[in-house]
């Protein structure tokens, strides 16, 4: 169980990014965090996991309350919760393989990564995750010879990796074509299904996020205006969210007619 109690951030300028957000999670369940841009969801999920220090509040995963940790305590922690970014963050020159073995950088020692010797059950774990995102036989290619569909695989091996309880997952679709998108977010869901992980999605797209997701949380000027499963999110109720934004625009061209980048994988 995710557990956020009267989570503020206040940045430095005297920005309220988030006023007051209250929020459980519960171990297994994939949310979606939907709502205009600047509407604090990078901020909230950053504040799970101190990329972005919350100002005050509580953000509890199982019992541990995590914005109290000291520097030393926090990086410990820190394995427990995998991050998957828009842009991948993945080292351009360095091979799938490496890539995906950096998630184990937190659990092994200064020297075998210096020396990227890691342990052989790492090597093989990392194969067995290659395989399941669908990357088998690509474990030697460097990830700038990636397509991008590709390569958010290897950032999503990378989380897993990890062996994580949580998935902070920043709009892992953004930089992807509509099919590609839904593959990605199939794979999401289906990960988290298998391993029972706990996922946060930030994500613009809408669409996306009622056919992949269990529950939709949407923020609007960091409030949270909506709690709701997926059916629950009419097209009534996103104006409610979204204002006089276009919130569809992001799905506009998102047809089965639209060819996916070849990233080897079938849909
Ligand atoms: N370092 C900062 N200093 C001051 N204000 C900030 C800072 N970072 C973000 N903000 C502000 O906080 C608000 C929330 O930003 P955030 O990036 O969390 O929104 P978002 O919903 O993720 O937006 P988007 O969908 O466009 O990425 C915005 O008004 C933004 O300008």
């Amino acid at each position: 169980m995710l557990t956020l109690k009267g989570l503020h951030k206040r940045y430095p300028d005297g920005f309220v990014a988030l006023p007051s957000v209250d929020l459980e999670v519960p171990t297994g369940q994939l949310v979606a965090l939907i709502g205009p841009s600047g509407a604090g969801k990078s901020t909230l999920i950053r504040c799970i996991n101190r990329l972005v220090e919350p100002t005050s509040g509580s953000v509890k995963l199982g019992e541990q309350e995590l914005t109290t940790l000291s520097r030393g305590e926090l990086r410990r922690a820190r394995r427990r919760i995998a991050m998957i970014f828009q842009d991948y963050a993945l080292v351009d020159r360095l091979t799938v393989m490496e890539n995906v073995l950096s998630g184990r950088l937190g659990y092994v020692s200064f020297w075998q990564s210096w020396m990227r010797r890691f342990p052989q059950a790492d090597v093989d774990r990392a194969f067995e995750l290659l395989e399941t995102v669908g990357l088998k036989g690509l474990h030697d290619r460097r990830a700038d010879a990636l397509s991008g569909g590709q390569r958010q695989r290897v950032g999503i091996a990378r989380a897993l990796m990890q062996q994580p309880e949580l998935l902070l997952v920043d709009e892992p679709t953004a930089s992807l074509d509509p099919r590609t998108a839904r593959q990605v977010m199939q794979l999401l869901g289906d990960l988290c299904k298998a391993h029972n992980l706990t996922a946060i999605i930030n994500i613009h797209d809408v669409p996306l996020a009622r056919a992949y997701t269990d529950r939709i949380v949407g923020l609007q000027a960091g409030n949270v205006v909506f709690d709701g499963k997926p059916q629950e999110l009419t097209d009534a109720v996103l104006p409610e969210i979204y204002g006089g934004e276009d919130w569809n625009k992001d799905a506009e061209g998102d047809d089965a007619t639209v060819p996916a980048e070849d990233d080897g994988v079938a849909a």
